[in-house]
């Protein structure tokens, strides 16, 4: 059996990496649209209806769009943006975030896609409140270091044009402490109180690692840094794309310095707890391009199918 699959937003950063993934399929027929037609709504119309999955890898607005258009009952849409990401009738495509997660994304014909440092963030911290190791109302931070394909074509431009210094640094930024993707971090995490969250791009194409500082005393009375890795590892069993790395992950501390890249090019997410005696560091790292973004597109495209969740590479 073949599934037709079409990308709408083929030529940006997201379409593109969801092509090389599906390029290597056979179970796979890739419908594409012509190059000058590429924003012409009738002919999206028509291969988004003829799709059995299409991908949404578009700006908000035209993904808003791209939803209103379809009316073929059996085509499950997987919109990249942040649209819909926190809205009815759209399931999480995050498979495991907790039971049952699945179960809904075989059933759901709308999926959205989580951004990618909120897929870090909501993976590093679902467990702990699940746990009752973490309280809903729990006052948080984050902090997340991405390299610079997160910010799409416009922002990869921009740093390989080359000429600005001001380029060659970590920037920090969404400074007016209202980054798009709090509402789904705490939608998905159960946590009542936005993070204060800052963002960093730095000078590197992709990675991406979420740090959650904590007091121990912020959480359950008696919680030492152990019951986090335990938390995390028992939550994430059996799951082939989560790595729950050993208590202060011993070849880390050794170097002294983390590597954000080191999950580029893969599919998977690597969870950290580093602690002492009073405090903790949870961190979670990924391909912003991968677990980030495309590849956890087509792990749901193939959760949704019934298709080994692999990505066939
Ligand atoms: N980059 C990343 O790491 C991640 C991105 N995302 C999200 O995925 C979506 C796509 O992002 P990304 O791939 O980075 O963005 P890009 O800017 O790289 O690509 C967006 C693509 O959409 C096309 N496009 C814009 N408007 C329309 C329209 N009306 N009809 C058809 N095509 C249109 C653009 O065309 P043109 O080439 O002409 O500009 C471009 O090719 C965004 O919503 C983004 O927030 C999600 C997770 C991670
Ligand atoms: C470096 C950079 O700008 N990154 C983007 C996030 C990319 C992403 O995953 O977010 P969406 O899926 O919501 O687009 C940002 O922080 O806005």
């Amino acid at each position: 059996m073949t599934y037709a699959v079409f990308v709408d937003g083929q030529e940006g950063t997201t379409g593109l990496r969801i092509h090389e993934y599906l390029a290597a399929r056979k179970d796979v027929e890739v419908l594409r649209i012509d190059a000058d037609k590429r924003k012409d709504a009738a002919e999206r119309a028509r291969l988004l209806n003829a799709a059995d999955v299409a991908f949404l890898c578009l700006p908000d607005a035209a993904s808003r769009e791209a939803a209103a258009m379809i009316s073929n009952p059996n085509t499950c849409l997987i919109d990249a943006s942040t649209a819909h990401r926190t809205v009815s009738g759209w399931a999480f495509g995050l498979p495991e975030l907790a039971k049952g997660q699945r179960d809904k994304l075989r059933a759901a014909k709308r999926i959205s896609n989580p951004g990618c440092h909120a897929s870090a963030f909501i993976l590093a911290l679902r467990p702990l409140v699940d746990a009752g190791l973490l309280s809903p109302a729990a006052l948080v931070s984050a902090t997340s270091i991405t390299g610079y394909s997160g910010g799409g074509k416009s922002m990869i431009a921009e740093y390989e044009a080359g000429g600005n210094p001001a380029l060659q640094s970590p920037r920090p930024y969404a400074l007016g402490l209202a980054h798009k993707h709090l509402p789904e971090m705490m939608n998905y995490t159960g946590l009542a109180h936005a993070p204060v969250f800052m963002p960093i791009v730095g000078s590197f194409y992709k990675g991406l690692c979420v740090t959650v500082p904590l007091h121990l005393s912020q959480l359950r009375a008696g919680t030492r840094a152990e019951d986090l890795q335990q938390a995390l590892a028992a939550h994430y069993e059996g799951e082939r794309f989560i790595r729950v790395m050993p208590l202060r992950d011993a070849a880390t501390l050794e170097s002294g310095f983390f590597d954000v890249q080191a999950c580029n090019d893969s599919n998977r997410v690597d969870l950290f707890v580093f602690g002492s005696d009073t405090q903790v560091l949870v961190m979670a790292r990924l391909d912003n391009l991968g677990k980030g973004a495309s590849g956890a597109a087509v792990q749901s495209m193939n959760v949704h199918l019934g298709l080994d969740e692999g990505l066939g590479l």
